[in-house]
Order: C-alpha cells, then structure tokens, then sequence
C-alpha cells in the first residue's frame, strides 16, 4: 500500500518525496566534497509533481553546513516559495531564484547553485560585456549544445539583495539554448530537465570557467 503526504492539498507518496530527498543529498554529498558550498552558500532543489499534477519544489534549508547530512536539510515549497507544511525550517534565502526558473519552463526539474572562485571571477571581470563566451570546447555538448563549432555566452546580471528582483533578473536572462546564468560576484545558477543533467551543466561549466582563469593567469604571465 502507498502512504500518501499531503502537502498543503498537494498528495504526493511518501515514497516519491523519500528519492527526491535521497537524489538531493546525493548531489549535496558530492558538490560539498568539491568545496562547491563554502561558508554554507549555495542551494539545490528539485521539481516534485504531485498525484494532481500541481508542482511542488524540494528545496535546502537556509543557513545550513552543506557539508553535513541532517534530517533537516530539506523542506518542500509551493511556487510561491512558501512552505507546504508548518515547519520551523526556512526555505533557501534564494528560493525565489528557482520558482522563477521551474515557472518559465515546464520542462525544467533540478535548479543547482554553487559559488566558487572561478565563477566569481569570471561573472565579475566578465560582467561589462554582459555575458561570457566559450568556443572551442568539447565540453560545449555537455550542455547540449552539439553544432560544429559551436560556441555560447553565459549570461551575467548583477548581484541584487532584493531576492524578488534578483529572481526576475536571472528569470529574464536565462535563455533555452545556454542552462545557466551566473550573477556577478555571487555564484551561478543552472537547471536542468533532471538532476543528472542539472549537474552535468554545471560541471562543464564549472570546467570552462576554471579554465577560463588559468588562461588569464597564463596570459598574464608572458
Ligand atoms: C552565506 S553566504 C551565501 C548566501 O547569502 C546565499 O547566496 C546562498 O547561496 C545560500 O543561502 P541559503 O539561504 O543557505 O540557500
Ligand atoms: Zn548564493
């Protein structure tokens, strides 16, 4: 017999909520073991579609150590990043960032984002152009992009306190072709039709912004 969570008139099988907690943890698990959380930044969620079809998101609590596994580390969201069931856990800070991006595509299931040195760098000394380019990089088709010699421009906005604002700004830069828009001296946030190619974007890009930096230092240093 399925048992069934009601999440704010949402059912949704305990089961189903038990593998996307389970697939949550083990993305956590891995990009903590990068030192893609410093300082207990970034945020993961998940698409959750419940018995009705309604969306649901399965998100991290704010404010937590990335790095460490509790009971705690995930709470469920309606798309007004409101929570489903009275909890004393707080949604992600940024949780406003990912509704905005499972409200502009249906197809959209994983919302991943990281800060790391090489993003930062790159979204900051790349930011007056608006965008950072890459050609000539295998890894390109990592993020679906397949055409001979191809090449894509990661968008960058501006770092913004106000969430409300910061979300329609990344919702308006996040185009179809390119899964991921970095924010200026903040991080960068990709999504992906699941988790798996969720972190795959961000993994290839995470590869291009690295290597980006050790060209400037390599460049720098002739
Ligand atoms: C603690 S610095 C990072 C935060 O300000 C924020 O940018 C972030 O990524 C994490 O916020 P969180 O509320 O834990 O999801
Ligand atoms: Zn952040």
């Amino acid at each position: 017999m399925t048992s069934m969570l009601n999440y704010s008139k949402v059912d949704v099988s305990l089961e189903k909520m038990q593998a996307v907690f389970d697939q949550l943890r083990e993305v956590k698990e891995v990009f903590a073991g990068r030192g893609w959380f410093p300082a207990t930044s970034g945020n993961l969620s998940l698409r959750v579609e419940g018995e009705n079809g309604d969306t649901l998101v399965a998100v991290t609590a704010s404010g937590k150590d990335k790095a460490i596994h509790t009971p705690e580390d995930f709470l469920v969201v309606d798309l007004e990043g409101k929570p489903t069931l009275p909890t004393h856990l707080k949604p992600s800070a940024e949780t406003l960032v990912h509704t905005a991006l499972y409200r502009k595509w249906s197809d959209c299931r994983a919302v991943f984002h990281v800060h790391t040195v090489a993003n930062n760098l790159v979204s900051d000394r790349c930011f007056e152009a608006g965008g950072v380019t890459f050609a000539r990089h295998e890894l390109i088709k990592a993020l679906g992009v397949w055409d001979e010699g191809a090449s894509i421009t990661v968008p960058i906005v501006e770092n913004d306190a106000d969430i409300r604002r910061l979300a329609h700004a990344v919702e308006k830069a996040a185009g179809a072709r390119v899964p991921g828009v970095l924010i200026r001296n903040h991080g960068i946030y990709v999504w992906g039709d699941s988790a798996f190619s969720a972190k795959r974007h961000l993994e290839a890009f995470e590869f291009l912004f690295a290597y980006q930096v050790q060209q400037w230092m390599l460049e720098h240093r002739r």
